[in-house]
């Protein structure tokens, strides 16, 4: 079967040639598959995380699949030495850092009552801990060596308006936004882009085990609350990534880019629910109030 549109590689050939990109979480699900795109178009990528196993079996796999260079560096996003060390091997095997993508993300289903409060720290310290451990190492190498850089933060459409039953993680992940937005102004002087992508679903292990465990997975369609009636390709999220890193993204700066296909304003709409009514429905219904 041919490859839908939207799954297809978009930039052209060389487009992140000479860019070094740091991927925290790079060895699986999303990280992943950003991180092949931007091989694919010529950067050098920096993938880290905890499980070092699999980071090195990701790294070796995408060697191979697309000839690019990528190193495989452990470090946990809550702990800052560990970032400071991330900062300077990347440096020491590529010289420069050109963009940081934080993608290292921690999230579970439960009912907030439920929660201890060590239950809440763990996901606020990978989600928002490590995004600003990892922006402020690499904002304060940027500034000192008087080099301009882009940051990208992944975050989720509930991070700006909430969500029930993930309140660690849409706590965690408005802070990411709003870490976005600010330093956008603050350190645009530096000549430092910051920018988010606020993925809907996008199926991935990691996601789904967490999300969607039974008994919820055979109840749950999760692409049925999409306008669009399908979940996200990996290829596309790629894609609006490897354009928001890109040199073509120079003017885009403090923006967040919603890539759901429409569902988190499928909730929002008062009468967005008459989707339901049959057109024989809709007859009566007109009937009566033109009566
Ligand atoms: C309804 C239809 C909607 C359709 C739309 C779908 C749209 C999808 C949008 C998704 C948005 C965001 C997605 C993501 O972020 S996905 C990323 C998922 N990936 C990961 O989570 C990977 C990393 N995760 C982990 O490593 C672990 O899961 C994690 C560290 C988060 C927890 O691991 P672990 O249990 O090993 O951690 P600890 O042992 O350190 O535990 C710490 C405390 O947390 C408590 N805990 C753990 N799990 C739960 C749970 N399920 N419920 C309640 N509490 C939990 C644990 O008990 C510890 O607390 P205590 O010491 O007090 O017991
Ligand atoms: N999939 C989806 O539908 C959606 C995903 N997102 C976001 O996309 C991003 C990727 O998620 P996805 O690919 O689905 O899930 P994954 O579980 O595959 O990715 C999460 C990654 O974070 C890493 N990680 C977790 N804790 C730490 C830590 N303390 N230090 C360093 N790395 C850590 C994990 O690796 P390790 O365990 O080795 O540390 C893993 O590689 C996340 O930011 C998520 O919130 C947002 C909306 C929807």
């Amino acid at each position: 079967m041919a490859t839908a549109p939207y799954a297809q590689p978009m930039l052209r050939d060389g487009a992140l040639d000479g860019k070094t990109i740091i991927v925290t979480g790079g060895g699986t699900g999303l990280g992943r598959a950003m991180t092949t795109y931007f091989l694919q178009l010529g950067a050098n990528v920096v993938i880290s995380s905890r499980k070092l196993d699999v980071l090195e079996a990701t790294a070796a796999e995408l060697r191979t699949q697309t000839g690019g260079k990528v190193l495989a560096v452990q470090c946990d996003v809550r702990k800052y030495d560990e970032v400071e060390k991330l900062v300077a091997r990347t440096i020491e095997e590529f010289g420069r850092i050109d963009v940081l993508v934080n993608n290292a993300a921690g999230n579970f289903i439960s009912p907030t009552e439920r929660l201890s409060n060590k239950a809440f720290d763990v996901i606020v310290d990978i989600v928002l801990k490590g995004s600003y451990n990892c922006t402020l190492a690499v904002g304060k190498h940027w500034i000192k060596e008087q080099q301009p850089g882009t940051i990208l933060n992944i975050v989720t459409t509930y991070a700006s308006v909430g969500s029930a039953f993930v309140v660690p993680s849409a706590t965690a992940k408005a802070g990411v936004l709003a870490l976005t937005r600010s330093l956008a102004v603050e350190w645009a002087k530096y000549g430092i882009r910051s920018v988010a992508i606020a993925p809907g679903p996008f199926p991935t292990e990691g996601a789904w085990s967490r999300l969607f465990p039974e008994p919820l997975a055979s109840k749950l369609d999760p692409a049925a609350s999409v306008p669009l009636k399908r979940v996200g390709s990996h290829q596309e999220l790629a894609n609006l990534a490897a354009f928001l890193v890109s040199d073509f993204a120079s003017y885009i700066n403090g923006e967040v880019v919603t890539i759901d296909g429409g569902e988190w304003l499928n909730g929002a709409g008062e009468f967005n629910k008459l989707e339901l009514l049959t057109s024989d429905m809709w007859d009566m219904i007109e009937k009566t109030m033109r009566r």
